[in-house]
């Protein structure tokens, strides 16, 4: 358990809800220079970021101002708009309860309707109707063919420059599928790592096509991203296909040319204002007909130039929402399995591991060895999914487990309406906070001197330097990546509302972003402190840090190392540990306040301006990496905040509805309201205090009925049926109970 003592002082005490933030006047603060000249001064001490994490050089790279290889993929995260409360769960507590009452079961993805019955049932048929919901939820993907499926969804021509689109036939709901289809060539980080240059001269070796690359055109240096675009390339290009496969691959758009040389000399791929309709979802997917259709015609003459496929499969290609293989249902499913045949121990996967290990990477011993967990980074092309177009408030959510990519509606949307998700991750999540999001897309822009991303980039590390573009960045910055990425300017209605605020909100929202990844240093720096200054180590500043939790996530900033073996230098161990204590304090508080500061600015700046709240919410979105830096430093001190946890959740929410990161924040948010109505129980009890009713055990706490708890629960709950759809309350239990336990484990390794 992660809990600890309350800093009521928190600095961020004040944000009792997104949607009625203060409205407390800062003299000044709407004045850019003097926003600036504060936010120096806060930050005065902080690290530079460091160099960019993503290459500027690919082999694929096009003559124009495109983005290299290693940027050309798509990564789609999570969709659907609408506000947290809005999604599935808004009016959900009647539904929940009468479900609960009449013991109607979920649905799995394939139909099944294994009901569950939780109450009043024995124990064990209790436990035999979760697993045979969780199959029900978690059966077939990755382990068979799944027939793909079309919902209430069918192609539209959209124009405007947008080419095709799907629009919903009919209203629907939040969790309702829409679609899901198997991918025509998909590519994990695993596997590919190893390859490198080798893959891509297997791309030039595997079949002599005319135009594709040539050895000299490929960099030695390969990267992961690279690998994985070029291994789609080849994937595409080595495969058969059905007639209608082959006709809807000969329907693909492409990017539009980045100039009238770039036009000439890359052989024309389509753009998408100026593509055929495509054919319908059902002739895409064979969906509706018995016949087996025989793969035997190869890919479509078009897409056999080299430029035309990389442009065709940047366009079309996309990372599905969270960056892995659906994290969740993974663990759940494991667990599932652990219950049937027993949980395969560490030291199973040890052998596991070993009786493998044929391949030649040159493991040996166990200090290499990492238990399974999902696969990560999966980069695939998933046919008729690829007419989705992107918005940053998207209003569907994409995930994949197993190869069979689902999308579900996160917002209601009504009849005829544009289904969308998401091409750029959320990146709200705690990986992001800790620094650890492999996944994310890069982001770094090219400066082509003109516009606001031109400017922006000149004066923001966070476009040029250590961070990377997501759905959680300011406009110009999701825009720059889009435009780089995709070729189109992102026109959606959060970006025009974003536009649309005070000039002088916008610098702080761009001042803030800019200073976030610095902060996120700072706090990996203090973070790494912490880790060689043991528990219990007493000194005279001691007092405050009792119950303070060593079991925050940890990573050891780059700084670290340096700061480690000047400290070793010094001699005495005790000595040594009690500096680093001090060091960790003192680096942990100056996270604290100086993302403080930045809140209440924004607090102030939102003030002074009498925002709606739906503006509020659009610039408080633009800033969230802030606010999860700021929680992540009171939480690495021992401290929650409830207020930090439910705003991060409601914001991630209003827009990545069902995504990965509104999940982790919901489950988060409810943790916290049960750890802190648990500590004000025990405070009451200890005080000889009337206890409230009290249910069994959460986690070794006396499990508390309270309205914050309630509604903290509704929320999450409501956050799941929005990701996987009508799902029954076991599976739900299971849902989170996994991601817990594994939360858990983490923690205990860390
Ligand atoms: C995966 S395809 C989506 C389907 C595409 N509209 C088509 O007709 O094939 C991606 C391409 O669609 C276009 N697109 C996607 N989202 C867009 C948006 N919000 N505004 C304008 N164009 C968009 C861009 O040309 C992008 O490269």
């Amino acid at each position: 358990m992660r809990l600890i003592g309350l800093n009521r002082q928190s600095p961020c005490a004040h944000a009792q809800d997104s949607a009625a933030m203060p409205t407390g006047a800062h003299p000044g603060a709407l004045m850019r220079t003097s926003i600036k000249c504060n936010a120096k001064t806060q930050l005065a001490t902080q690290p530079e970021a460091p160099a960019g994490l993503w290459p500027m050089g690919g082999p694929l790279r096009r003559s124009g101002c495109r983005a290299p290889s290693s940027q050309r993929f798509v990564a789609v995260a999570a969709n659907p708009a609408g506000s947290d409360s809005g999604g599935a769960g808004g009016s959900e507590p009647a539904s929940s309860k009468s479900g609960r009452r009449n013991g109607k079961g979920g649905r799995g993805y394939a139909g099944a309707g294994a009901g569950p019955r939780a109450r009043g049932n024995a124990p064990s048929e209790v436990a035999a109707a979760a697993q045979a919901a969780a199959d029900a939820l978690f059966t077939n993907p990755g382990a068979g063919p799944l027939a793909p499926q079309v919902g209430p969804v069918a192609v539209a021509e959209l124009g405007g420059g947008r080419g095709r689109g799907l629009v919903t036939t009919r209203t629907v709901q939040p969790g309702e599928l829409l679609l899901t289809v198997r991918s025509l060539a998909l590519a994990w980080d695993d596997g590919l790592a190893a390859l490198g240059s080798s893959l891509a001269t297997d791309l030039v070796g595997s079949e002599p096509v005319p135009g594709t690359p040539v050895e000299e055109d490929l960099d030695p240096d390969l990267d992961l991203e690279d690998a994985k675009f070029l291994g789609l390339q080849r994937q595409l290009l080595s495969r058969r296909y059905t007639l209608r496969e082959a006709e809807w691959l000969a329907s693909l758009c492409g990017l539009p040319p980045v100039s009238e040389e770039g036009a000439e000399q890359g052989g024309g791929a389509q753009a998408a204002a100026e593509l055929p309709p495509a054919p319908a979802l059902e002739t895409v997917l064979g969906v509706g007909t018995d016949t087996v259709e025989r793969r035997d015609v190869s890919l479509p003459e078009r897409l056999r130039n080299r430029d035309i496929l990389a442009d065709v499969v940047q366009a079309n290609a996309f990372m599905p929402d969270g960056g892995c293989e659906d994290a969740d249902v993974y663990w759940a499913r494991r667990q599932v399995e652990d219950l049937a045949v027993g949980p395969m121990s560490l030291d199973d996967e040890y052998e596991a591991k070993v009786d493998n290990d044929d391949d030649d990477d040159g493991w040996e011993g166990d200090e290499e060895f990492e238990p399974a967990g999902p696969r990560v980074g999966p980069l695939g092309v998933w046919p008729g999914a690829n007419l989705l177009n992107h918005s940053c408030m998207p209003n569907t959510v994409a995930y994949v487990i197993g190869d069979t990519l689902f999308v579900r509606a996160a917002r209601k949307v009504s009849s005829g309406s544009e289904i969308t998700v998401s091409y750029l991750p959320v990146g709200g999540g705690a990986d992001t906070v800790f620094g650890g999001d492999e996944t994310a897309a890069a982001a770094e822009v090219e400066d082509d001197g003109e516009g606001a991303a031109a400017e922006y980039e000149s004066s923001s590390s966070v476009v040029s330097g250590g961070s990377r573009g997501t759905l959680l960045s300011p406009v110009e910055v999701r825009r720059a990546v889009l435009e780089d990425s995709y070729g189109f300017v992102c026109g959606c209605s959060r970006c025009v509302t974003e536009e649309g605020l005070d000039p002088k909100l916008r610098a702080l929202i761009a001042d803030i972003a800019d200073s976030t990844q610095g902060l996120r240093e700072d706090l990996e720096t203090a973070l790494a402190w912490a880790e060689v200054a043991p528990d219990g180590e007493d000194d005279e500043d001691d007092e405050d840090d009792e119950g303070q939790s060593k079991k925050a996530p940890r990573k050891k900033g780059k700084q670290q190392t340096a700061e480690d073996d000047d400290e070793e230098g010094e001699g005495e161990a005790g000595g040594t540990t009690s500096a680093s204590r001090r060091q960790w304090r003192k680096a942990a508080a100056s996270v604290v306040s100086q993302a403080g500061a930045y809140v209440e600015l924004m607090d102030a700046a939102m003030g002074k301006l009498k925002l709606s709240m739906a503006e509020q919410e659009t610039a408080q979105s633009a800033v969230v990496p802030l606010y999860t830096v700021l929680w992540a430093a009171l939480a690495a001190r021992g401290e929650i905040e409830p207020p930090l946890s439910e705003m991060v959740a409601s914001l991630v929410g209003s827009v990545a509805p069902g995504s990965a990161d509104h999940l982790w924040w919901r489950a988060n948010a409810l943790e916290t309201a049960q750890i802190l109505v648990a500590e004000e129980e025990m405070e009451a009890a200890a005080a000889s205090t009337i206890v409230r009713g009290a249910t069994a055990g959460f986690g070794g706490f006396k499990r508390p009925e309270d309205d914050r708890v309630a509604n903290a629960g509704k929320r999450c709950s409501a956050a799941f049926k929005t990701r996987y759809g009508p799902i029954s309350r076991p599976v739900y239990k299971a849902l989170l109970k996994a991601r817990r336990e594994r939360e858990d484990a983490e923690r205990e390794d860390a």
